[in-house]
């Protein structure tokens, strides 16, 4: 043997992810798209609700591994790498951001390490935007801007380069996925101490309920 180890994990769960994507509407202005609900296509749309689901997201749901008990006992860990190896279904994900994105404007999509880096700079070509990593802490050479937060497990620090985002700039937060929304409110909130940019925020929403 060369020694190569293999680290074998619990199994995954049989329990599927539910999945929208899911956009909360520019900070401080009114009646635009995205309508300032972080909810809005979350939840899978029920039998005359007026919502049509879109026929994707069952993929999308179906592509995402639910493993149990990853990091740590109880965290039901949706595991995205498991849609990334079927290229029909992460161009669906993709897809879907760019059709709410495209024609809006928007200057900057901001990705969120490690796996805003995986959605965001294909959605920031596709509508014509330049990509904004926000990185952990230690990584940019340049000036920054930081902001703390707290995780499902565990405290963290966001931080962007200043003045990758200009003045009047509209700009989409984009993740993979929001569990108690630190994380997100973090990059809001990094993005409003450097700026008058105009924000919408969008993630590939999943929950395991
Ligand atoms: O809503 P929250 O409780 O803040 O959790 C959500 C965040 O957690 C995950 O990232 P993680 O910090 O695990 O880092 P990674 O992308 O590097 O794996 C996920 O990609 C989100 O960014
Ligand atoms: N339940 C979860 N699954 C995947 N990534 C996460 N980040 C925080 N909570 C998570």
């Amino acid at each position: 043997s060369r020694g190569r180890k293999i680290k074998r994990r619990s199994k995954a769960s049989s329990e599927r992810a539910s999945v929208g994507i899911t956009g909360m509407g520019e900070q401080g202005t009114s009646g635009s798209e995205g309508g300032g609900s972080m909810v809005e296509a979350q939840a899978p749309a029920k039998k005359g609700d007026g919502r049509a689901a879109d026929p994707r997201l069952q993929g999308i749901s179906d592509a995402i591994r639910v493993v149990p008990h990853f990091p740590k006992p109880g965290i039901m860990f949706n595991d995205i790498t498991a849609l990334l190896l079927r290229p029909g279904v992460f161009k669906d994900a993709v897809d879907m951001f760019v059709e709410r994105y495209r024609g809006m404007g928007i200057a900057a999509v901001a990705g969120i390490e490690a796996r805003g880096f995986i959605f965001g700079p294909a959605i920031a070509l596709a509508i014509g935007a330049k990509f904004i990593p926000l990185r952990k802490p230690g990584k940019l050479p340049g000036e920054v801007i930081s902001e703390t937060y707290t995780l499902e497990y565990g405290t963290d620090c966001l931080e962007m380069h200043v003045g990758a985002v200009e003045p009047g700039d509209r700009v989409v937060v984009v993740d993979d996925l929001v569990a108690t929304g630190g994380t997100l409110s973090a990059a809001i909130k990094l993005l409003e101490k450097d700026t008058s940019s105009i924000m919408q925020c969008s993630h590939l929403s999943i929950s395991t309920a």
